[in-house]
């Protein structure tokens, strides 16, 4: 039987074997990085990203490897990360403070050596991949609980700026404070939204009757409680363990299952994958016909294409009058002829917001 000290041996040998590896894959790296830069092409390819993380799980199945999709996942994003931080450094701007759930969420993506850049509102992260000043942004769009993000979608109207990749990410937040006792905490900052995830927590823990004050974030809760030992933050794990403040109870919101859908947003066209989906908006030229809606729709049930979600936004039109458009998601790629050939159809009422891989949730 190996001994701790064989297994350490072993695993140096296996370091050395991986790093030159490694280094091996950043050669080819850097030969795809000269051709992107001849060609113009994109360097970020989430569909590939994708179709590697897919054939990696498979064959690790296959050989009844340990690590699952997850693991290799985990493994294989910052891989991905290091990979187009060789070809071209990354800049991404998202929806702050540090610590943020949107901060996360870009991590996850964006790994360790990327540049970020931390923005107060979700109109400063399009104005400032807009303007150039960071290749990609990360904004939330959705919640399980909550719905749809309002003002993400109102932007993605009027932007010329695209989804390039979506990712869900499962939302645990903490309660966390620098008081010794509980009878010490006089308030409780969060995130408006922080607070309507978890009533019963709340509630059990006779939170209800003390001060509930609502901030612009959840990281900045954790930035007033730092700075208070009379108040306590709702907030995440990292957000709390950032700015120095104890986390007192985990996971404390009332659906285990709560879940963000975060979009990345970047000015490039992605190629297809055989798991896309594609986002667009829909001004009915009719709206107010009856029916305006079924025809659209229809268009759609012929060609097969399914959708996974449309929801309606109120706007003023030039008039000064109400009027609707929809926000639809469905499975599929734009360049797919039947999808081309319905969007072409509507093409003076469509606004494309992007194609991108279908992410996991
Ligand atoms: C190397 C490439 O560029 C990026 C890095 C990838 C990788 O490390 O495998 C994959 C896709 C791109 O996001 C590529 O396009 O193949």
């Amino acid at each position: 039987m190996k001994t701790l000290d064989d297994c350490r041996v072993a695993i140096d040998a296996i370091d050395t074997e991986l790093l030159e590896l490694l280094n091996k894959r950043m050669k080819v790296v850097e030969r795809v990085g000269e051709i992107k830069a001849d060609t113009g092409g994109a360097i970020y390819r989430p569909e590939r990203e994708k179709a590697i993380i897919e054939r990696l799980t498979k064959l690790s199945q296959e050989e009844n490897g340990i690590l699952n999709r997850a693991a290799i996942e985990a493994i294989f994003l910052e891989i991905f990360a290091v990979s187009r931080n060789l070809e071209l450094p990354e800049r991404i701007a998202y929806l702050g403070p540090e610590g943020s759930f949107t901060h996360q969420a870009a991590e996850s993506r964006f790994g360790a050596m990327s540049e970020y850049l931390s923005l107060n509102s979700i109109e400063s992260v399009f104005k400032t991949i807009e303007a150039g000043r960071a290749k990609f942004g990360v904004v939330p769009i959705e919640n399980s609980r909550d719905g749809i993000v309002g003002e993400t979608l109102d932007l993605l109207s009027k932007s010329s700026m695209k989804i390039v990749s979506e990712l869900y990410m499962p939302i645990h937040v903490a309660f966390a404070t620098k008081a010794h006792k509980l009878e010490d905490i006089k308030k409780i900052y969060s995130k408006d939204k922080g607070f309507g995830q978890c009533r019963d927590f709340l509630s059990e823990h006779g939170f209800n009757d003390i001060e509930h004050i609502p901030v612009e974030s959840t990281a900045k809760a954790a930035i007033l409680a730092a700075e208070d030992e009379s108040a306590a933050a709702i907030c995440s794990h990292i957000a709390a363990k950032l700015y120095g403040v104890p986390v007192l109870f985990e996971n404390i919101e009332d659906e285990s299952e709560n879940t963000t859908r975060f979009i990345i947003l970047s000015d490039f066209k992605n190629g297809m994958s055989d798991d896309d989906k594609t986002s667009i908006l829909v001004r009915l030229k009719d709206a107010v016909e009856a029916g305006a809606l079924v025809h659209f729709l229809q268009d759609f049930d012929e060609e097969k294409i399914n959708l996974s979600k449309i929801e309606s936004r109120p706007s003023i039109d030039k008039d000064g009058g109400f009027g609707y458009w929809f926000y639809i998601d469905f499975y599929g790629h734009i360049d797919e002829e039947r999808i081309k050939k319905v969007i072409d159809k509507h093409a003076s009422e469509v606004t494309w917001l992007g194609s991108y891989a279908k992410g996991e949730n």
